[in-house]
C-alpha cells in the first residue's frame, strides 16, 4: 500500500453542451508524504482540473485517487481532510486576520488556547507576526495571499491544493513569495500538490514537478533532472529552452563533450539551446570551429549578468533568431559574428513522445 496521494489513469471531462471537453486525459502521478509536486503547464492544460479532481470538486469519469491506498470515490470534499488555496485567497473580509486563520480550527472544535497557539505560530511561519488584529481590507495583496497560506496550513491537512497562489501578485514579490512558500511548506512538513504556469515558480517551490500539455502528463522529475535531460521537445520548449537541434548535425567535426553525451545517447536525440547555451564570439577571419555557426547582430541588451545578444544565426536548421550571451561588450547591430554552443546551457533531449491528442470537444 502506497503512503500519501496517488492518482491513477484519471480522466476529468466537462460537458459544454455542444460537446464533452476531455479535461485531464489519464493522468498517473504520486505524492509521497512531505513531498510537494507541482503542477506545471500552460493555461488550459488540465491543471487546475486535476487538482480540482484530486480535491474532489470534479468528479473522475475514469481512474482512481486514493490517500494512503483508500480510494476516495465518493468522499465528499470536506471529509477528505485536503487543504485548498486559490489565486485570491478568498479570505472572509469582515474578520481579523486571526479570525481567518483560526477559521479550520474552530470547525474543528479546537480549544480556544490551543487555536490562538496555534495562529501565532502559523503567523510565525507566514512572517506576519502581530498582525493577528488587523482587517484583512488593510492588508496589502502579497499579505492576504500569506493569510490564505496561514489559514490552509492551521488545521494540519493532510494534503494542502494550491491552485496558482501567487499568480496575482506582481513579479517581485511573486519571486519573494516563492521562496517563503517553499520554507512554510518545508517547516510544517506539508504535503502539497502546487499548480503554477510559471517555470521558475514550478522550480522554486516543489521537490518534482509534472509537466502537463494537453490533459497529459509529458515528464515527472526534479527540477534539475527535467532542466537537464527535458524528455521532449515540447517539455524543452516549455521550459524556456529557445531552438532544438538534431544531435547528427551536430557530430559533425571534433568530439567535444556535447558529441560525445549524444553519441551515447543514441543519435535520434536533439540538442536543446538553453538561454545561456550560446555564446558570442568575434568574427576575427579565423577558420571556423566545430560548434560554432556565423551569426548578425540584431541587438544587444545589458543585464546584470552579462550582455544578452539577439542575433540570426545560420545554424544547424537554416537561419533563426536566437539569443546569445556576450561578455562585457555590447556588439553593434549587423555585426557579422561567430556563435559557439556552450555545452553548460544545453541539454540533450529524449526521443520526441508521439504528439498527445487535441483535447478539444468529443462525443462521449
Ligand atoms: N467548467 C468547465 N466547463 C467546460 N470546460 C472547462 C471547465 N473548466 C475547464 N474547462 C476546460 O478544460 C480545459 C482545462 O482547463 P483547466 O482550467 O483545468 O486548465 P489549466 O491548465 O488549469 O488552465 P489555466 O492555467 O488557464 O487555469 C480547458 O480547455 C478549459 O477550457
Amino acid at each position: 500500500m502506497s503512503e500519501g496521494l496517488a492518482v491513477r489513469d484519471v480522466v476529468v471531462r466537462y460537458d459544454t453542451g455542444k460537446g464533452a471537453v476531455t479535461a485531464v486525459d489519464g493522468v498517473s502521478i504520486d505524492v509521497a508524504l512531505g513531498e510537494v509536486l507541482a503542477l506545471l503547464g500552460p493555461s488550459g492544460c488540465g491543471k487546475s482540473s486535476l487538482l480540482r479532481a484530486v480535491a474532489g470538486l470534479e468528479p473522475v469519469v475514469a481512474g482512481r485517487v486514493t490517500w494512503d491506498g483508500s480510494d476516495l470515490d465518493g468522499v465528499p470534499v470536506h471529509r477528505r481532510g485536503f487543504g485548498l488555496m486559490f489565486q485570491d485567497g478568498q479570505l472572509f473580509p469582515h474578520h481579523t486576520v486571526a479570525g481567518n486563520v483560526e477559521y479550520g480550527l474552530r470547525v474543528a472544535r479546537t480549544p480556544r488556547d490551543a487555536r490562538r497557539e496555534r495562529v501565532a505560530e502559523l503567523l510565525g511561519v507566514v512572517g506576519l507576526e502581530g498582525y493577528g488584529g488587523r482587517q484583512v481590507a488593510t492588508l496589502s495583496g502579497g499579505e492576504r495571499q500569506r493569510v490564505a497560506l496561514a489559514r490552509a496550513l492551521a488545521p494540519r491537512p493532510r494534503l494542502l491544493l494550491l491552485d496558482e497562489p501567487l499568480s496575482a501578485l506582481d513579479r517581485g514579490l511573486r519571486e519573494r513569495l516563492a521562496t517563503d512558500l517553499r520554507v512554510a511548506l518545508r517547516e510544517t512538513g506539508t504535503t502539497a500538490v502546487f499548480v503554477t504556469h510559471d517555470h521558475d515558480e514550478a522550480f522554486e517551490v516543489a521537490d518534482r514537478v509534472a509537466v502537463m500539455a494537453h490533459g497529459r502528463v509529458l515528464q515527472v522529475a526534479t527540477p534539475p533532472e527535467l532542466w537537464r535531460a527535458p524528455a521532449s521537445r515540447a517539455v524543452a520548449e516549455f521550459l524556456g529552452y529557445q531552438a532544438s537541434w538534431p544531435a547528427s548535425a551536430l557530430e559533425r567535426g571534433d568530439m567535444s563533450e556535447p558529441d560525445a553525451r549524444i553519441r551515447e545517447r543514441g543519435s535520434d536525440r536533439s540538442v536543446a539551446v538553453g538561454p545561456t547555451g550560446l555564446r558570442v564570439l568575434p568574427d576575427d577571419g579565423a577558420a571556423p570551429t566545430a560548434h560554432t555557426w556565423p551569426a548578425t547582430v540584431v541587438e544587444s541588451l545589458f543585464r546584470p549578468r552579462g550582455v544578452e545578444v539577439t542575433v540570426d544565426v545560420d545554424g544547424p536548421v537554416g537561419v533563426e533568431r536566437l539569443v546569445a550571451v556576450a561578455g562585457t561588450t555590447a556588439p553593434q547591430p549587423g555585426t557579422r559574428v561567430r556563435v559557439a554552443l556552450d555545452r553548460a546551457g544545453c541539454a540533450v533531449v529524449g526521443r520526441e513522445a508521439p504528439a498527445p491528442q487535441e483535447s478539444v470537444p468529443t462525443t462521449p
